[in-house]
């Protein structure tokens, strides 16, 4: 059962990623605290990974040895190629804390051991995603999410078989409106079991999409407005990115 919608805007994207890496800490710490190992689904874009950047500076009380890394979607390029959401992170963030390797989860690259074959990546992460516990994906802590003007989250975009999958976790998708067209993506379905589900959201291009997403929009049209966490959906924006929401 998903709660309701929170929404928090800010002057400007600084101060709306300064506020998402303090509640970031807050809430890894207290999910340490209750059940020992932590969860995050990455995402890229400009405040996903400006949100890293600021975590690298100061994490406070988080255990990076306690926390599981994955993503939620992933360009199939080479490792090395700077679109690589996962290198964008390492760069970004986990380069600089004591995370645990081995929970560190990116997904394939097209240099990697299934080499092409991308259904395969897919196949595979699904079963990366379903070795934690009995469940089809973890109920991540935290579920980071940039957002398109169109209303596309991770690799799901509108009018989309992947969008509109329901029974898979992990899809690959081959035609990608926005390049490079082949990827790995979290569908909503492993999104949607996310205890927290949060958007970092700026610029007035993204308004129409916000309010769409506000609005309980489908989710064919607008991906975004799919998207809810168990626990909690919070939506961090600035000023320009709210300007089409009902004062
Ligand atoms: O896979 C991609 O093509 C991008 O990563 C994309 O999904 C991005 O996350 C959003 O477009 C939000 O980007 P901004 O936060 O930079 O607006």
């Amino acid at each position: 059962m998903s709660q309701p919608i929170e929404t928090l805007v800010f002057e400007n994207s600084a101060e709306l990623v300064d506020t998402a890496a303090r509640r970031f800490v807050d809430v890894i710490t207290r999910a340490q605290s209750e059940r020992g190992i932590a969860s995050v689904a990455l995402t890229g874009g400009s405040n996903g990974i400006a949100l890293l950047r600021r975590l690298a500076e100061n994490s406070g009380t988080i255990d990076w040895s306690r926390v599981e890394i994955y993503w939620g979607d992933d360009r199939f390029v080479a490792s090395d190629d700077p679109e690589r959401n996962s290198g964008q992170a390492r760069e970004a963030l986990l380069d600089h804390v004591p995370v645990d390797p081995d929970r560190i989860h990116p997904m394939a690259a097209l240099d990697g051991p299934l080499g092409d074959d991308i259904a395969a990546a897919a196949a595979e992460y699904a079963a990366v995603l379903a070795s934690t516990d009995d469940s089809p994906s973890p109920a991540f802590d935290i579920h980071l999410l940039g957002m398109g003007g169109e209303g596309h989250i991770n690799s799901l975009f509108p009018h989309t078989a992947a969008t509109a999958e329901e029974t898979k976790t992990v899809l690959a998708v081959e035609d990608s409106p926005k390049p490079p067209p082949r990827r790995l993506t979290l569908t909503l379905r492993a999104v949607n079991r996310s205890r927290a589900v949060w958007f970092l959201v700026a610029g007035a291009d993204k308004a129409a999409a916000v309010a769409a997403a506000h609005s309980g929009a489908a989710a064919a049209d607008w991906p975004a407005a799919g998207a809810h966490g168990t626990t909690e959906t919070v939506w961090f924006l600035d000023h320009a990115a709210a300007g089409h929401l009902p004062t």
